[in-house]
């Protein structure tokens, strides 16, 4: 069967000076419209993963990077720039702790964006999630003319918006109030799990995302090292 996403002995490093932080990813599916949740304490690479995950940061070592059957390891061996722009643009979809939306332009505006990214314009799909998001009044505004839970809900908008078969949420809840919290992880569920969307999420709080239908995949510190490992999330 077509993964998702599948990696298999990926290596990322961040550094800076001497500093050298390495994340070791043995293993990881996500089966198509699968929910997984990367935990662990600030600092232990939950955002690096999502990153090389993403195909916005290059992997050390990358025996398999597969995303909707392209192998994107053999794509940065290559040098394929181009060619993992478009992967990028046309599979994944991005929910941010700020929103990540365009200033300068509305809801709708900031949805057709991300199809036209990957040429799927579709303006009934647009104005169906705004409504299910409860936020269907609101397509005209600016971001700046919303709330931060309005924002998080058209963060998710967006990054549904164009069909992408992952969804990328680097701590979506951060910036919110606990109750709107539970909402937005909630409506991202369910939202993705209508689309058919897997989702892989960053988060500190395993408990609220286990709540939410989660596979958690907890990011463990090597003892004495700047490294962590990702242990293998346990699908139910
Ligand atoms: N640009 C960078 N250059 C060098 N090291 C970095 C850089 N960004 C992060 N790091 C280091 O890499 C490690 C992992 O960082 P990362 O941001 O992935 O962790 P995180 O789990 O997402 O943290 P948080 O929950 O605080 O966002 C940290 O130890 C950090 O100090």
């Amino acid at each position: 069967m077509t993964a998702a996403l599948r990696l298999r002995g990926v290596v990322a490093r961040r550094r800076s000076g001497n500093a050298v932080f390495s994340l070791d990813i043995p293993a990881l599916t996500l089966p198509e419209g699968g929910l997984v949740a990367v935990t662990g304490a600030s600092g232990t690479g939950k955002s690096t993963l999502l990153d090389v995950a993403a195909l916005a940061a290059r992997p050390e070592t990358a025996a398999v990077l597969e995303v909707a059957g392209t192998d994107a390891a053999i794509l940065w061996r290559r040098g394929r720039l181009e060619a993992l722009a478009a992967l990028r643009g046309a599979s994944f979809g991005y929910v941010l702790q700020t929103g990540g939306l365009i200033p300068f332009l509305s809801l709708r505006d900031n949805a057709r964006l991300a199809q036209d990214f990957s040429g799927r314009r579709d303006e009934a799909r647009i104005t169906r999630l705004a409504e299910a998001l409860e936020i269907g009044e609101l397509l005209g505004r600016l971001p700046a003319a919303l709330s931060v839970g309005q924002r998080q809900r058209a963060a998710i908008l967006r990054a549904l918006a164009h069909r992408p078969s992952v969804v990328i949420a680097d701590e979506p809840t951060a910036s919110v109030h606990p109750d709107m919290a539970e909402t937005i992880l909630a409506l991202l569920a369910e939202q993705a799990r209508e689309a058919g969307a897997a989702v892989l999420l960053a988060t500190h709080d395993a408990a609220a995302a286990a709540r939410h239908g989660f596979a958690l995949a907890p990011l463990l510190p090597v003892p004495g090292e700047a490294a962590s490992v990702l242990a293998e999330p346990v699908l139910a």
